[in-house]
């Protein structure tokens, strides 16, 4: 019969007889697949937890129907539908699926037989938990990968009790039962990408400002040339990774700082950054000092910016072909990701530099800098630093859902104080340069943190930001 959805009376027989259909097909036709469905059907239409457990559980050990076997395995962990949670019954519901060749019941075994903490519920066995994420990954479960790559990226000790993520020395003294492998880590990583595993991905790209422009930060890396629906970004991206963590790098100005603050693809820049997997970006900028207390050398982590820059292409959101579509009002409260600018801070105070922790960029135009008039004015609005790149490119970075921080390094006092020379180019090249690895160091470390990091969910949170910004979808 044809059911028409849209009356309450024909959804309520058609679910009524999908009901009937199920338990024709699983206790007369016995087919495992329809009773699973049966057990999800009495699941989540009819909220009767009791009956999809024993149903889940005889598809199980009677039918040897896998995915029952993780759902019962689920079930008797939290205590679903039955008395009370066993997670060591739980435990052999997981090993069966996974020998029934379902990849996520290998996946909860292997978490369960190598979670450590003190309410782990089941007798650790790292070598047999390594052996069923293994299985989990092969079979194409994506998170298993990326268990797979955090447990080699820092090693599993034999007594977790004794590791301490601050404390990288006396880590490598301790005895492990999986040594920490960065080509492993970095193998598991990639799988669990090409998987879809947005975590695994975790590419951090870098956009290296005025004297970062190519500082040989990876061994061998791949050149990328590649062409975006808003043009070329100022030159070839650089593939590599920084101890196991893949990260591209791209010159903001160009390799041979071909382009002026003005002319910079910030679009081109951002949209192939993205295109190459980057979830996060830490970008480095030379900066005029506006204020007293920020000397040239200082590091500066921005967390806000005021825009005096005109004419530049600001959003992805126009109707260029192959671009984004709809209208997309950002709130710019806050700016920069506040992980990404935590992680910079922590990898530059590790370092023992001089870092301030906020600070306000008034980007401006350029190329030429500031009348003292103006330097005096961004004084006043409560700018602390002053420079050409920070806007759009910040902007940019968060309409693409992107965690975005950069850090500032102090080169100049602008040309506000009294008796002193305006900035020149030279002295921010010079400073900069006297100053580079500071720069390194900082988002070398940075990168470490920010992957050793394992909750993401900051990641979503910038993606559901743009989706609630967009206004007329098409
Ligand atoms: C070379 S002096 C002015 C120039 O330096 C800064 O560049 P970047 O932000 O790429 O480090 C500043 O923003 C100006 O573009
Ligand atoms: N004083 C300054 N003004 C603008 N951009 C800069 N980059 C470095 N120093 C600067």
């Amino acid at each position: 019969m044809a059911y028409d959805l849209k009356k309450e009376e024909d959804v309520k027989e058609y679910v009524e007889n999908l009901g009937i259909e199920y338990r024709f097909g699983c206790y007369k036709e016995k087919k495992p697949e329809v009773c699973h469905l049966l057990a999800d059907y009495l699941e989540a239409i009819k909220k009767d937890f009791g009956k999809a457990a024993t149903v889940y559980k005889s598809n199980c050990l009677d039918y040897n129907y896998g995915k029952s076997c993780l759902k019962y395995g689920n079930y008797t962990l939290i205590g679903r539908g039955r008395d009370k949670s066993d997670p060591q019954e739980a435990l052999q519901y997981f090993e069966k699926g996974c020998e029934l060749n379902d990849p996520t019941s290998c996946l909860h075994a292997g978490l369960l037989l190598t979670a450590t903490g003190d309410a782990v519920p089941v007798q650790r066995d790292v070598p047999k938990g390594y052996n069923y994420l293994k299985k989990s990954c092969d079979n194409r479960e994506s998170t298993a990968c990326h268990y797979l790559a955090g447990m080699y990226l820092s090693g599993v000790p034999k007594n977790p009790k004794e590791f301490n993520p601050h404390n990288p020395e006396k880590n490598a003294k301790l005895d492990y039962l999986i040594k920490p492998d960065l080509k492993q880590a970095f193998q598991f990583a990639m799988r669990g990408c090409e998987l879809g595993h947005i975590y695994s991905c975790a590419n951090i790209g870098i956009i290296g400002g005025s004297g970062f422009d190519d500082p040989n930060l990876f061994e061998n890396p791949i050149e990328r040339d590649i062409t975006t629906p808003f043009g070329k970004p100022s030159d070839v991206l650089l593939e590599g990774s920084i101890k196991g963590v893949s990260c591209v790098l791209l010159a903001r100005h160009g390799r041979k700082h071909q382009y002026q603050p003005s002319d910079v693809n910030y679009r081109a820049n951002i949209w192939a950054l993205k295109s190459l997997g980057c979830t996060h970006i830490l970008a480095t900028t030379a900066t005029g000092s506006l204020v007293e207390q920020y000397r040239p050398g200082d590091l500066v982590v921005l967390d806000d910016f005021i825009d005096r820059t005109w004419g530049r292409q600001c959003t992805f959101y126009d109707r260029t072909e192959g671009g984004p579509r709809g209208v997309c009002h950002l709130p710019m409260r806050p700016a920069f990701c506040e992980k990404a600018r935590q992680a910079l801070l922590s990898a530059a105070r590790g370092r023992g530099h001089v870092c301030h922790a906020t600070g306000t960029a008034v980007t401006k135009q350029g190329p030429r800098f500031s009348s003292r008039a103006e330097s005096l004015m961004h004084r006043q609005w409560g700018g602390h630093v002053v420079n050409m790149t920070t806007v759009p490119e910040v902007a940019l970075a968060k309409e693409a859902g992107l965690s975005y921080a950069a850090v500032a390094l102090v080169t100049d006092y602008d040309c506000w104080r009294e008796n002193e020379q305006s900035v020149s180019v030279s002295e921010v090249l010079e400073m900069f340069a006297r100053n580079i690895k500071k720069a390194i160091d900082v988002i070398v470390d940075a990168v470490q943190i920010l992957a050793a990091d394992s909750d993401y969910s900051y990641l979503d949170c910038h993606k559901d930001l743009v989706t609630s910004a967009i206004m007329l979808k098409n």
